[in-house]
């Protein structure tokens, strides 16, 4: 197997998938690798990710976009051809480390900014990531429709975000969220609002994954 460049970063992401009892297989994690070196060059160009975290971004960014994939997963929420839409992918986070995890399942990727889109388009073509497509519009303005699941990190507020995902959810699809714990707790109280919480590797700051719905 194709090992990445910081055995260090490999050690950790391996170990946190290992603690969260998921496994993915070589080709898998090949892809992860392979996704990250075209961010870190991509990042030369635009402004995909800021360089404080380039040396960590295995451990704490690929780790935390797994989440989701690891809470829906143990729950057997997931299955084949279910719909996923990421509103605001930025760089691919989540929504690359999730595709490369579901091949089963038909990703969306929505990002307005032109330059952001060519480098999802051109590093979804590298990684022949077959199962997701990338809309280069804003989610609202995009037609992506009839949703199983909608995410989002890093993008709004929980109420503005779960507004704008909401008129693309199936009536039983759920919505999925990235906080830090300490912001999650304000959601609690709200109906059908779970929180999960994890640590990530190296952080000090303890997150919750916000999921409005019914997922198992
Ligand atoms: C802070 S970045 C987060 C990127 C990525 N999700 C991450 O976690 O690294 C937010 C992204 O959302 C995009 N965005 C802003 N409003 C949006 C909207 N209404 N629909 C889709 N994307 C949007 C921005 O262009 C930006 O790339």
């Amino acid at each position: 197997m194709k090992h990445y460049f910081d055995s260090n970063q490999e050690e950790l992401l391996l170990k946190f998938l290992a603690k969260q009892e998921v496994s993915l297989s070589d080709n898998q994690l090949e892809k992860l690798f392979d996704y990250v070196q075209l961010v870190i060059q991509g990042n030369e160009k635009v402004n995909l990710i800021s360089r404080n975290d380039i040396p960590k971004f295995l451990s704490r960014h690929i780790a935390d976009s797994l989440m989701p994939y690891i809470v829906l997963s143990k729950k057997n929420f997931l299955k084949p051809n279910m719909i996923w839409a990421d509103m605001g992918a930025g760089g691919g986070c989540p929504v690359f480390p999730l595709a490369i995890a579901c091949p089963e399942i038909q990703f969306y990727a929505s990002e307005p900014r032109h330059k952001r889109v060519l480098f999802l388009e051109k590093t979804k073509n590298s990684l022949h990531l077959e199962n997701l497509q990338i809309v280069g519009k804003r989610f609202e303005t995009s037609e992506i429709s009839n949703c199983d699941v909608i995410s989002c990190r890093a993008l709004s507020r929980f109420e503005a975000d779960y507004e704008r995902a909401l008129p693309a959810l199936k009536k039983d699809g759920i919505f999925v969220t990235f906080k830090s714990k300490e912001i999650a707790q304000e959601l609690k109280n709200i109906p059908n609002v779970h929180l999960i919480d994890y640590r990530l590797p190296l952080e000090n700051l303890e997150y919750s994954l916000v999921i409005k719905g019914i997922y198992g």
